[in-house]
């Protein structure tokens, strides 16, 4: 490279002088130094852009394994939000380096194509004008070299063209990929929301689901998996306040997919379902009908405060917890979060982890992968402080302190009796029978169940 340069300077300095060198020399440096100084830092917006795509991407393969808890909690919102408000910052991002690229295009262009060209022209004419003795000879040798040049621009054009639009072959058969798969999505996201009148239906009053103030009641209900496996056969099942359900059956006999139904992520297909409303009732000012605590613990990204208020945001808990104390209006109270912390410490206390605000740096707004950082105990028992926060009427616990240890799984429950909750558990332990009035038996997993009423 450097032989090639050495052998051009010196032969344009036969042709054009000391001059034209100077000129070219000039141009170059002039050029690649306002290059240098107007190129913005692509290393860093690109290193960005991949960190911005991979937190997009984790988020979304995240929810993706977590769906089924995330749906108990009810944290659709939640998360679609979360989600969106990433992808936003991405979109941003990304639009703002495109624009800084086609800018940076067109200048570098600009600098190394077409400015080079007329420079080339300037310095042809310094040649015409420094061999100006022989002008028979110049304007032969100078046609020549025009009419060369032009031939070279027009053939190596026309392959650039060919090759371009070879290019926009590949490029169009990329785009096509693409625009499938979106297309694909689009029709699953159609053939979701179709399907999904399922949650609507719930709070609606109908054939099949009905709404109850204070109990939740299985009305000969069938259960059957989607793969058309009946796992309950007309079950009938009344609880209400004050009297707790344990569900009990051999692993895979529908424990959970008694849940599933009850959440409504899967339909009944014969019989009915009433329960309370999932969501907040304004009538007692606090807490809400049903509370779901699924059987694979789920925390949330965000701190530690976020996840014990799971799927509330920081504003909505804060509201809800000043309507407990009675206090309508956020502005009323002069420092609104202090009240909605001191009442988290409290939960935390009850579930012994108040450790974890002393341990980790920020306390309440500690910011961890808790997934990662907490044991699977430590988890479970973050999933009771979310319970606890939302006080329902009724709490479903779908083995979720099975990690726990005895004393504090029993600890939990006495919390729960005390706070009023009825709690339905499927669960194995033996320790859990007193803080229950009814067990539900299912049998074999083939349809068959019994209940019976637990004698304290
Ligand atoms: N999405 C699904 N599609 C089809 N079958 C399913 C689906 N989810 C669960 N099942 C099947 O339904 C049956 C009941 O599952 P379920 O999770 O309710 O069992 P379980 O009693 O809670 O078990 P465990 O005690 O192990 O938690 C199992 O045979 C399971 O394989």
């Amino acid at each position: 490279m450097l032989l090639f340069n050495l052998r051009f300077t010196w032969r344009m300095k036969l042709l054009t002088g000391r001059r034209g060198v100077t000129i070219l020399y000039a141009y170059m440096l002039l050029g690649l130094g306002f290059l240098r100084t107007v190129t913005p830092d692509f290393g860093d917006l690109a290193s960005q852009e991949q960190q911005l795509e991979g937190t997009f991407r984790f988020m979304h393969e995240r929810l993706r394994t977590h769906a089924e808890s995330v749906a108990f909690f009810g944290g659709g919102a939640r998360e679609k939000a979360m989600i969106e408000s990433r992808f936003k910052e991405l979109l941003r991002h990304s639009t703002f380096l495109l624009k800084k690229k086609w800018l940076y295009g067109i200048l570098d262009d600009f600098v190394t194509k077409q400015l080079p060209h007329n420079v080339t022209w300037g310095l042809s004419l310094l040649y015409a004008v420094e061999h100006k003795g022989d002008r028979a000879m110049i304007s032969t040798q100078g046609e020549l070299a025009h009419a060369l040049r032009y031939l070279a621009s027009v053939v190596s054009q026309s392959f650039f063209a060919f090759g371009d639009i070879l290019e926009l072959h590949k490029k169009f058969v990329e785009l096509s990929g693409g625009v499938n798969r979106i297309f694909e999505l689009e029709e699953l996201l159609d053939a979701a929301q179709s399907g999904d009148g399922l949650t609507d239906r719930l709070s609606m009053p109908s054939e099949r689901y009905l709404h109850s103030k204070d109990a939740i009641s299985f009305i000969e209900a069938d259960i059957i998996t989607p793969s058309q496996k009946l796992l309950a056969w007309q079950l009938t099942c009344e609880i209400v306040q004050g009297k707790s359900l344990l569900v009990t059956g051999p692993n895979g006999s529908g424990k959970s997919s008694i849940f599933r139904v009850l959440r409504g992520l899967w339909p009944i297909a014969n019989g009915g379902l009433a329960k309370p409303l999932q969501q907040f009732s304004e009538e007692k000012g606090y807490g809400c009908g049903i509370f779901y605590v699924p059987q694979r613990p789920y925390t949330c990204l965000g701190t530690l405060r976020d996840q014990i208020i799971y799927p509330l945001s920081r504003e909505e808990a804060t509201i809800r917890t000043l309507r407990l104390f009675g206090k309508d209006s956020v502005y009323e109270h002069a420092d609104t979060s202090e009240v909605l912390d001191s009442r988290l410490r409290i939960i935390l206390e009850n579930v012994r982890l108040n450790y974890l605000l002393e341990r980790e740096q920020g306390g309440w707004d500690s910011n961890q992968n808790w997934e990662d950082m907490l044991s699977l105990g430590e988890q479970q028992r973050l999933g009771m402080a979310r319970l606890f926060f939302h006080s329902p009427e009724f709490g479903i616990l779908d083995e979720c302190t099975n990690a726990t240890s005895v004393d504090v799984e029993e600890q939990l429950y006495r919390l729960a009796t005390e706070m009023g909750i009825t709690v339905v558990t499927s669960s194995q332990r033996p320790a859990l029978i007193p803080f229950h009035s009814m067990e539900l038996r299912l049998i074999d997993g083939e349809g068959n169940w019994e209940l019976r009423t637990i004698k304290q």
